[in-house]
């Protein structure tokens, strides 16, 4: 897998024989920034844990490059509530030097909380503190799960900026889920579509125009993006499986065009 940082091919997972992440080919590489969106239940999270080495593939393969390290921001802090805890301890839990914690709180802006308590943090605060755990591992891949939840719209739009100048210093690639679509269309390189199987992926200004991703969001959605309708030759059910009028068929049965 020539300069992939990780590369899935064919990745299934299987809840209960159902599957939830199906046949998803997909490759990160160093300077890419990916976005992950799709409705909810779609297997977004099970394809990032799958990345992880936290969700065993059912079938398929996760390839990760040797000696990759990756620095992750999950959705949430969970914290024992009643554990006392400074930002500056939460950081050297981490297993850095204090000075390699210093530095990337302040490169995420929030140094000048250290002595706070991580319980008493904004939403948007505690967002940059994870980061800033996840960057002072200095990785090769930043998984990131909903990075701006809790975050208002000033500064979901700063938090994708300071993500993609963290790509470009660190040379690192980025992989997220993300459901704020008017910030994933402007801060992206490339959108993957995923409804169980990858609906639609590609450059933001192409996949708006995609039939399946107006299919999977709706026409408000696609209409508040400015997207044009094309004819789409498959439907989704309330399961996210591709319905036909000859009935059900596979996830990889259809196209888009
Ligand atoms: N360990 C598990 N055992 C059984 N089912 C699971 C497990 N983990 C996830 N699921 C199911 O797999 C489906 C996909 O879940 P997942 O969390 O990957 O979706 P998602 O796209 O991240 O959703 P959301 O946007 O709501 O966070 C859901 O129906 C969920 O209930």
């Amino acid at each position: 897998m020539p300069d992939s940082l990780v590369q899935l091919k064919q990745l299934t997972v299987q809840f209960d024989d159902r599957p939830v992440v199906d046949r998803v080919d997909l490759s990160v590489r160093r300077g890419d920034i990916i976005t992950i969106i799709g409705p909810n239940g779609a297997g977004k999270t099970t394809l990032i844990k799958a990345i992880l080495g936290l969700q065993r593939a059912s079938s398929g393969q996760v390839s990760r490059a040797s000696r990759l390290v990756i620095g992750y921001v999950p959705q949430h802090l969970t914290l024992e509530a009643t554990l006392p805890l400074s930002v500056r301890r939460f950081m050297l839990l981490s297993g850095r030097t204090a000075r390699e914690c210093e530095a990337a709180l302040e490169r995420t802006g929030v140094r000048h909380l250290q002595e706070a308590s991580v319980h008493h943090l904004s939403g948007g605060e505690k967002q940059r503190l994870l980061l800033a755990r996840a960057l002072a591992r200095r990785p090769d891949l930043l998984v990131l799960d909903e990075p701006a939840q809790g975050v208002d719209i000033n500064g979901q739009a700063a938090l994708y900026e300071l993500i993609r100048e963290l790509r470009d210093e660190l040379d690192c690639g980025v992989i997220m889920i993300s459901h704020d679509l008017h910030l994933v269309m402007a801060a992206t390189d490339k959108v993957i579509c995923l409804n169980q199987h990858v609906c639609c992926s590609g450059y933001p200004a192409d996949i708006s125009h995609d039939p399946a991703f107006i299919e999977t969001f709706g026409h408000q959605v696609a209409e508040s993006l400015a997207v044009y309708h094309h004819r789409h030759n498959h439907r989704h059910n309330l399961h996210g499986d591709v319905v036909t009028s000859t009935g059900l068929h596979g996830a990889g049965d259809h196209d888009h065009h």
